[in-house]
Formats: C-alpha cells, structure tokens, sequence
C-alpha cells in the first residue's frame, strides 16, 4: 500500500494477509530509511536461522513461578530432545494479523489452561526490510523481561516459518478499547493508569538502551488481568546507555520536634535534603531512519536530521491526548498535512476544567516541546515525567498492584489474590477470523517442511 498523498514516497507498511484485522481503523507504521546509520545491529544469520530455540527459563526471573512458564518448563522436560517445537502447540483461533505475520491464540497440546500468542511470520512473503524487522523483533523479544512487556516463551524457526510463542491478550488493544468509550474518551483517571504503565514500560525499555519508535494504542494490548503490555517491537533501535545515581533536592518533612509557624501554628519545617535518583536514557541514541506513525511522529523524525530516545516521550504526549480526547492532536485532512501541523502547530486543548484537566494539559505541553533537548523526559528520562504532577500520589513500585479501571469493553474479574480475565470476544473480527484460520491452515498443512503439525482446534 504506497501513501500516495506523501512527498518522498513514504512507505506504508502493507498487511501480508489478505486482510488485516485493524482493517480500516489501522494507523499504519511507515518505514522510511535515509540509507544512514541507524543503530540496529543485525541478528546473525545464524542465530535467526536456529531451528528451535527457546530463551534460557532462568533469565525471567519476575516469571519465574508463573502458572504459564511452569506449562512450558513441563512440555519441555517432556520433549525427547528438551525443546520445544510446533507440534506441541495447538492452533485455537486467529486473533488478528499485521505488517510482518499473523498472530494465533494457541494452547500447548498437553497443558491446555495456558493461553499463549503465536506470531507467525512467513519469511518467503517479506522483503529484506521486512525480514531485518523481523530479526530485530526477535533480538528485542529475547531481551526482556518485564510484566508490561511479552515474555518470549519460544522462537520457534521452522521451514520458511518464524514464529514468537508470547503472552496472550484476551482484552484486544487500547485502540479497540477506546472505541467503546462513550465519545471515544477515557475518564481522566483512566488516562492516568494507562499512561503510568506505559511509561514505566517505556522506561524500562529505554533503561536497555531500547528506543521504541511506535508508540501508539494499537500497539498497547491489554493482559487478562487489565494490565497493559507493549507489542511490536520492529520499528524499534538500540543504543547504549549508562545507568547512573542522579542526586536531586527534595522537600522533605523535618524530623526535628514541631515548631511554632508565624500564625502560632504547630507544624514541621520542612527541609531539604539531597536523595539519589535512578536515571537511565539513552541520551546519545541516535538513529535518522523516519519511522513510526504519522500522528504520532516527533517533529525530530520528520525533520529528519536525527532522533533519539525523545521520540517515544513525544509519543506519549500523542497517547496521553488521544486516550483523553479520542483524537490525536495534529492530524490533518491528508498524512503530508499531519507532518507540517507536528513540525510547525501548537497543541490546542477543548476548554474543560474538570479535575486533573490542568495537569495533564500541562504534562502534555512539555512532552510537546518541539526541541528534544528541552522536551521533558529527553534529560533524566522517565524520572522526571513520573514527578510530574498530573502523576501525584501514584506509586510507582506498586504499579502493578493497581486495580485496572472499570470502562466498558475491560473485563476484568475480581478475585481474592488476583484480577482474572474475562476474555472479551472481538465481534468486528469473528467474521474474518475463520476464512483466515482455513487460508493459514491450508498453508501451513500443504507445507511439507514444517516441523511438526499446526493443527487448529
Ligand atoms: N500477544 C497478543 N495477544 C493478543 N493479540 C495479539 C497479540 N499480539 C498481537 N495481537 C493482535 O494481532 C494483530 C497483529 O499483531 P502483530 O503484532 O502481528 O502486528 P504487526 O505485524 O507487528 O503489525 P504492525 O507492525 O503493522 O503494527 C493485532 O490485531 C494485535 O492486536
């Protein structure tokens, strides 16, 4: 699908399927290169090509009791060479399909309460762009471990296949979500705990030296239990970064005996005190390839003279307005119109003064200063977002335990210990779904090279 409205011949990501299950409410990602150095290191041909390879089972150690790893660790153990392969999954439904391959809900043949995502790409349908996404994907997958981001249980190379064995999100993606919002707009508490998750994954991925790249609320799935994981991670670079303890002046309370203040009040002084701060960002990451979405690319990226982490908090701001209004803030009548209001428009917000309004509008301005350098969050990274205050009182070791919000479309059930899901079905997709199943299905069974069998429930 060429965008043809665009100078320089931006290229849309196209759909390998027949059709893409985002059909038409899809922002494609488009991948521009300026044949320059972008940091992507390549994945040896050789590590791409392995033929069944699961990462190291102790290298995930938040997921190291998890109900679905424990699943895996026993089909394994089971296997007569101790991998796992094809043939011990089994394929329930297709959940949707992309740029690079189609994703399946799939179960493990043997321990079939575990829900599982298989991303299935056919490197025969891709391009040497395609397939170097692909590979970068990979290497991102294997490297993280983080419960607002995929576990990679499997990177399963067969035939001409390359599959991604991952977390299942049975509550669809933010995109969807946000669609069944009444005026397509999230409460502004909402907002907050969606913005939260994504920056503390954002912030993670920085903290690797990961610079995401297309931030957007497709790419925003939603876990079982209503939390949020990031997905798609081809688009993405890398650079270094060096963690370091930053010191920073806080007002703390006084623990010295209350004094009397100048109305004759008892109270504590407060003081200053100097307390360290993690700060990780890659603040010399720097890449020239235009990519991402076009409503939510920094005006860094179209400009094209270089970008670095401060992309994905540009993003951010988009997601945040977004998430808020139901509409990103710059788009225009064509894509070429949506890039000169980014490069050159100033963010205008409807006039409302409900609670929270004038923080978040305030957050939103400073992730949208035009230069990445003055741009909050481009410094110290997502430590100096999360001080902001539209994110008072939240607290960010405890992220994790939040309660999702309670909006129409999230099913989430309660339970004593944890939230469990109720999966919510997809209705606009289920139409599609089963003519894709049988194209896939007769794809993959005609293929006589494919390890092991891919069978559909
Ligand atoms: N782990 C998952 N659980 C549930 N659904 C998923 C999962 N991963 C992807 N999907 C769904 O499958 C579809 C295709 O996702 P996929 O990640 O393959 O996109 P992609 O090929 O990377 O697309 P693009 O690069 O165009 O954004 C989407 O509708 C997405 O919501």
């Amino acid at each position: 699908m060429e965008d043809s409205d665009l100078d320089l011949s931006f290229t849309s990501s196209t759909s390998i399927a027949t059709t893409s299950a985002r059909s038409s409410l899809a922002r494609s990602s488009l991948c521009l290169s300026f044949n320059d150095s972008t940091r992507i290191s390549s994945v040896s041909a050789a590590a791409a090509a392995s033929s069944t390879e699961i990462p190291n089972l102790h290298c995930r150690p938040h997921r190291k009791s998890d109900a679905d790893w424990s699943a895996i660790r026993a089909a394994t153990n089971l296997s007569s060479d101790g991998t796992l392969h094809l043939h011990h999954l089994k394929l329930v439904r297709h959940v949707g399909s992309g740029n690079l391959g189609r994703v399946f809900l799939c179960r493990l043949r043997d321990y079939d309460h575990a829900n599982f995502a298989l991303k299935v790409v056919d490197n025969n349908l891709l391009t040497s762009k395609k397939l170097a996404q692909v590979q970068t994907e990979a290497r991102i997958l294997s490297s993280l471990d983080h419960p607002f981001l995929p576990t990679l249980y499997a990177h399963l190379e067969a035939s001409h296949y390359t599959c991604f064995l991952i977390d299942f999100c049975p509550n669809g993606d933010l995109h969807s979500l946000l669609r069944k919002q009444p005026n397509y707009r999230f409460p502004i508490d909402s907002v907050r705990f969606f913005a939260a998750e994504v920056l503390v994954a954002l912030e993670y991925l920085h903290s690797i030296g990961i610079v995401y790249r297309d931030l957007k609320p497709e790419n925003i799935l939603i876990r079982k239990d209503g939390h949020i994981m990031l997905s798609d991670f081809d688009l993405c670079f890398t650079a270094d970064v060096v963690a370091k303890l930053d010191n920073r002046i806080h007002n703390v309370k006084s623990k010295n005996k209350s004094h009397r203040n100048r109305f004759g009040f008892h109270g504590r002084r407060t003081e200053e005190e100097m307390l360290p701060e993690f700060v990780a960002e890659p603040t010399t990451a720097f890449s020239r390839s235009c990519v991402g979405t076009h409503e939510y690319l920094a005006p860094e990226l179209i400009n094209g003279n270089g970008h670095g982490a401060g992309v994905d908090w540009w993003a951010l701001g988009v997601l945040i307005y977004e998430l808020l209004y139901g509409r990103t803030p710059f788009r225009g009548g064509s894509k070429e119109s949506t890039l000169r209001n980014i490069a050159s428009m100033t963010v205008r917000f409807d006039e409302e003064n409900t609670r929270g309004m004038a923080q978040v509008k305030d957050l939103i301005e400073k992730l949208f200063v035009k230069d990445p350098r003055e741009r909050l969050g481009c410094a110290r990274g997502a430590t100096d977002i999360k001080r902001h205050p539209f994110f008072d009182g939240v607290k960010w070791p405890l992220i994790r335990m939040y309660r999702p919000p309670e909006v129409p479309g999230l099913a989430v059930k309660k339970s004593s210990k944890a939230h469990v899901s109720h999966v919510g079905g997809w209705p606009s997709y289920r139409k599609k779904r089963r003519s894709l199943w049988k194209g896939l299905n007769c794809i993959l069974l005609k293929n006589k090279g494919l390890n092991g069998n891919l069978n559909f429930n």
